[in-house]
């Protein structure tokens, strides 16, 4: 600091014009070290107190801007600047309605200024968003009530707040500025259902005995504790209990015959089905062995179990692999790429969700589950992700029965067939193992099977069809044959063309039309994609090899038409 500054440095005054500069150049920390300074000689001015807020405001610091704001209202009520720092501190804080309060207070003062009309209407949007059920609610009670019995455990999750977008579809939102890496939610181990504890319970303890074999033990074994502690009147678990969602209409199982019919002609509708018919399997199974089992009804475990699956989280617990309910954490809805990392800490003693980057004031607070095909997303949580790249079609491969060679090719492969699910992303090792089984599906000239059976070996030594390079271009061209015939007959099923889909997504559908609308136009997607890639490429076989790379460069299955047609094509030339 040069002379002059220095004797200026002398008053209250000459701090707050040396914080102004150096907030107007957007240089906070000086400026709220001038301020600071100001204030140590003047403890009671308010205007330093409220520009140092406005400072604190930008750094996110919302607690010291609130308290500046409002010790400067309290030197001077007639300050209108300070109360809309106030305002937004409070608004930053998620405070809505005490935000409002206050802006109210300062517009009597000043019902024309234009910072606080803005800020009034900012506020009214946050306060509708926040209420799309009101306060008084039975829903928002039962909410309150879990928040308050996570606080009394010891949770903690300051800057957290539940949001109803419907009854029955619910989110996290920041109420605050969260700054990447920040801790954002603690579950204590108190709060969290394990699958020990569900093992140790009454009846799951008889089912550990009878040492059952389920399809999803460990859905079962949790489903079980929920069943057990919905019967309880004074079960410690009713503050989460209450806010598990009721009916899970999304579910594709719970889907009613109208609505499965949207999926005709969908593989889907196999796994839809093989999902109810493996829950009715390990019912039983229980039933059977636990006769007691036979007051849950069906329909109650059907329904807690797929609560279970959508909602449950994997984690270790004192060097204990196990799977939990964590409430709260479970609020948050999915999106890739993941915004948010999870895990239990065992020095915390609980359950953490930290932020992987900054998230802004109101903003929803995400998690992700994976990266999953939206199958897997509408068969297990109910909702389907747009525009998703790791969408799959089922494609099922089976050895000819009329196949002269049926019984060796049978015997060494293991089966007579098998499903691959492919993606238009064909570097997936699933796509060279689907064309490798293919290609021995498809084999006409067996005097080369002693040369495979050497070639062709897992890491055990045992015969792999799907490690099968392309063989020749006769035989590549048969398993393309019968790749296009498999997609043909999957466009064939369906009543509605892809086109006939777009057209269906813009008019007015139900969650679950749309969603088996989309879940549909998905799968045609990929069908559509190998009708033209296979045809492409069985005309390659006619090109000259220059044509090839030119017309492939760049293109997704450039990789495919490397390795198969043009290696084929000029072993073709010798
Ligand atoms: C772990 S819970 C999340 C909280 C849930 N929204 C609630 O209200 O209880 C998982 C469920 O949230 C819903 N969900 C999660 N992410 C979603 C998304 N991206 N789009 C639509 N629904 C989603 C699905 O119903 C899913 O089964």
């Amino acid at each position: 600091m040069g002379g002059k500054s220095k004797k200026k440095a002398n008053t209250a005054e000459s701090w707050k014009e040396q914080g102004n500069t150096a907030f107007n150049i957007n240089d906070l920390n000086r400026a709220i070290e001038y301020y600071t300074k100001g204030l140590e000689l003047e403890p009671n001015h308010s205007i330093l107190l409220s520009n140092r807020s406005a400072a604190f405001l930008l750094k996110h610091k919302y607690e010291e801007a609130l308290s500046d704001a409002s010790e400067s209202i309290s030197l001077n009520p007639n300050y209108v600047k300070a109360y809309h720092r106030k305002a937004k501190s409070l608004l930053e804080m998620g405070r809505f309605e005490e935000a409002m309060a206050v802006i109210l207070v300062a517009l009597k003062l000043d019902d024309k200024n234009a910072d606080l009309l803005e800020l009034r209407v900012e506020l009214e949007e946050e306060i509708k968003k926040n209420n799309v059920l009101p306060p008084e609610h039975p829903e928002r009670a039962k909410f309150d009530n879990l928040i308050k019995w996570l606080l009394d455990g010891g949770a903690k999750f300051p800057k957290l707040q539940m949001r109803y977008y419907s009854l029955d579809y619910r989110g996290v939102h920041s109420t605050s500025f969260i700054s990447k890496d920040e801790m954002i939610l603690f579950v204590p181990k108190s709060h969290i259902i394990t699958l020990e504890m569900a093992k140790a319970s009454p009846i799951g303890a008889k089912m550990v005995e009878a040492g059952l074999d389920l399809l999803s033990p460990k859905h079962c074994f949790l489903t079980t504790y929920i069943l057990q502690e919905r019967r309880k009147p004074d079960s410690f678990w009713w503050p989460y209990l209450n806010i598990l969602p009721e009916k899970l209409r999304s579910f594709p199982i719970f889907y009613t015959p109208e609505e499965k019919e949207w999926l005709k002609g969908s593989p889907f509708l196999d796994q839809v089905n093989e999902k109810i018919d493996d829950i009715k399997e390990d019912y039983n199974t229980i039933c059977n062995a636990v006769p007691e089992y036979s007051q849950f009804p069906i329909d109650e475990f059907s329904r807690i179990r797929m609560t279970v699956s959508s909602r449950i989280f994997g984690m270790q617990i004192d060097d204990i692999k196990t799977d939990g309910f964590v409430p709260l954490a479970d609020m948050l809805n999915h999106r890739r790429p993941r915004q948010t990392s999870w895990n239990y800490d065992q020095e915390k003693g609980g359950f953490i969700i930290d932020a992987l980057e900054s998230i802004n004031r109101g903003e929803e607070v995400l998690d992700s589950y994976g990266k999953k095909c939206n199958s897997r997303f509408l068969l297990n949580y109910g909702f389907i992700n747009r525009n998703n790249d790791a969408n799959e079609y089922p494609f099922k491969v089976k050895l000819h029965e009329d196949d002269e060679h049926l019984n060796m090719k049978r015997s060494l492969m293991n089966c007579s067939s098998q499903t691959f699910r492919l993606q238009v992303e064909l570097n997936e090792t699933v796509f060279s193992e689907f064309l490798g089984t293919l290609r021995f599906i498809e084999l006409d000239d067996v005097s080369i099977v002693p040369q495979l059976l050497q070639d062709c070996q897992d890491e055990k030594g045992h015969f792999k069809a799907a490690k099968i390079h392309p063989l020749s271009v006769q035989n590549e061209k048969k398993v393309l044959g019968k790749f296009h015939e498999m997609v043909k007959e999957g466009i064939s099923k369906y009543q509605t063309t892809i086109e006939e889909d777009e057209e269906i997504l813009k008019g007015e559908l139900t969650e679950n039309q749309r969603n088996c609308t989309l879940m549909r136009h998905g799968e045609k997607v990929i069908l559509k994609f190998f009708d033209e890639m296979i045809q492409n490429v069985l005309k390659m076989f006619d090109m000259p090899l220059k044509e090839i790379k030119k017309v492939v460069k760049g293109c997704k299955y450039e990789e495919y038409i490397n390795s198969s047609v043009l290696v084929l094509k000029k072993q073709q030339q010798f």
